[in-house]
């Protein structure tokens, strides 16, 4: 079969499922949530984003001159995602400067690690990361007040579509390809995968 970033979630079903439902998301929607928990994954996400920031930097430094629009619009958008983080966190009294739990600094490692890898390896790692958010708010839309703005961030539409336009992209590199680079970006999306659902059972170790 080829490699293509709807292949990876066909092939990668149940693990992609476990990334993108999570009693965390559930319990937002529910109204459900414990305050405290929603406060350390906003916290820790922070600390993500940063990270992801640097990510798509250095995307934007290997990629073909083709796929810059896109990256440069994904730099934008974090760029404005970080300030929202800080008003957030002004807003509910919370401390941005905090250590990174273990599956944060693991998935912070793995995105810088990314570097390492040709472009086609790190076009499919970032699609997996964004596409993850993007599918998990979504299938827990609508949240209630005052999650809303939550989901609407990374469920909403233009977020929708810049995300097919990041696996269109992905899908172009990874298509010329070699097999050690197919092998790599299957590696990553089922690492993302992982993290992604870690990520959200982290709220509850806070
Ligand atoms: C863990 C995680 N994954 C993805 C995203 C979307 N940039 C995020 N903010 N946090």
């Amino acid at each position: 079969m080829t490699l293509t970033c709807a292949s990876l979630i066909e092939k990668y079903t149940d693990i992609w499922r476990d990334a993108t439902v999570h009693p965390f998301l559930q319990q937002c929607q529910a109204g459900t949530i414990q305050l405290s928990q929603f406060n350390t994954w906003l916290v820790q996400d922070y600390l993500f984003a940063v990270e992801c920031a640097r990510m798509l930097a250095r995307l934007v430094g290997v990629a073909p001159s083709d796929h810059l629009d896109i990256l440069l619009s994904g730099l934008v958008s974090i760029k404005d995602e970080l300030q929202w983080f800080q008003r957030n966190a002004a807003t509910r009294n919370l401390d941005l400067n905090t250590q990174p739990q273990p599956t944060c600094r693991e998935y912070c490692h793995l995105m810088a690690s990314a570097g390492q890898q040709p472009y086609a390896v790190q076009a499919v790692a970032i699609w997996a990361i964004e596409a993850a958010y993007n599918q998990a708010w979504r299938k827990h839309s609508p949240m209630p007040e005052p999650y809303t703005e939550f989901g609407d961030r990374w469920g909403n539409s233009n977020f929708s579509a810049y995300v097919d336009e990041l696996a269109r992209q992905a899908d172009a590199a990874i298509a010329v390809a070699d097999k050690t680079q197919h092998q790599a970006a299957e590696a990553f999306f089922l690492d993302i995968a992982r993290l992604e659902r870690d990520f959200w059972q982290m709220a509850y170790q806070g």
